[in-house]
């Protein structure tokens, strides 16, 4: 059965786009198929921070009815489909959000797992993304503008019907976390379902255009991003599962054959 995430957040910069290509990116290391869609489609940069090159068909055209599904998806690593959105604003101006549940529609026979990263604050692009999902995830920082956000997006998530499951608390610091969490639930009411750190190496991955769990997978920000995915892929807490790893050849084919079909 396929789980459909949207990860949200209220206040832009928390973490949404690093999550969703983080926990997607990781999914598809432990062999599920994965989908993971830009509706950010003003300030779109999940296929930047994924490394795409050449994206000529994106969800743009497919919200303005200019292209199929099939055509905006593309392979990232280990057999990620990305649907990444145009850089253009007049790409923006034709695409029509509504059209996002046949996109949804489309997807969900084409993977397991698909996360929908949605842009920041509650525009008519943000908002529709919340109901189309099984579960909105919230994206919080350790700060109360962060929280605060992040409770106007659930209640919002909450009046149009949609669902949040939990919280991820990202860019965490030592100290701050134990307190955080137990303020988080207490404010928002819903579970932290995990928490991801404060972590250079987040940074080096995003300039190196890779996910950090593909970069620096030794490091602490992707452990927490793997212990989280395999959650979502029911594996037991205690035993880490097995990566695909990706060889050369895949690599290259992947270089020179980027569009899923
Ligand atoms: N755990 C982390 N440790 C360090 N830096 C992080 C971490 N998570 C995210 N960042 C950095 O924070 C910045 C914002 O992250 P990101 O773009 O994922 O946020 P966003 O919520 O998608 O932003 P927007 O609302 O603008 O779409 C990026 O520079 C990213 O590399």
């Amino acid at each position: 059965m396929i789980r459909a995430y949207t990860i949200a957040s209220g206040k832009g910069g928390t973490g949404k786009t690093t999550v969703t290509a983080n926990l997607g990116t990781a999914l598809a290391q432990y062999g599920r198929e994965t989908c993971i869609v830009d509706t950010d489609m003003g300030m779109a940069n999940l296929g930047l921070v994924m490394g795409l090159a050449e994206t000529p068909i994106t969800l743009h055209e497919v919200l303005a009815g200019k292209a199929q599904v099939q055509d905006a998806i593309y392979e990232g690593p280990y057999g990620l489909k990305i649907v990444p959105s145009g850089l253009s604003l007049q790409g923006f101006q034709d695409a029509d959000p509504e059209r996002l549940k046949d996109v949804m529609q489309d997807l969900t026979n084409r993977c397991e797992f698909l996360f929908l990263d949605v842009p920041a604050g509650i525009g008519s692009d943000a908002v529709l993304p919340l109901t189309v999902a099984d579960e909105v995830i919230l994206v919080v920082n350790p700060e109360i503008s962060s929280l605060v956000d992040a409770l106007k997006i659930k209640i919002l998530t909450e009046m149009i019907g949609g669902t949040v499951g939990g919280v991820i608390l990202n860019r965490a610091t030592l100290e701050s976390t134990d307190t955080n969490r137990r303020k988080i639930e207490e404010t928002l009411g819903v579970p932290v379902i995990d928490t991801v750190p404060e972590d250079a190496y987040v940074r080096r991955a995003a300039a190196a255009r890779a996910p950090v769990v593909a970069r620096f997978p030794g490091s602490e920000s992707s452990k927490a991003f793997r212990r989280i995915a395999a959650a979502m892929a029911g594996f037991p807490v205690e035993e880490e599962p097995e990566v695909v790893q990706e060889g050369f050849i895949e690599r290259l084919a992947r270089a020179l054959f980027r569009r899923e079909r």
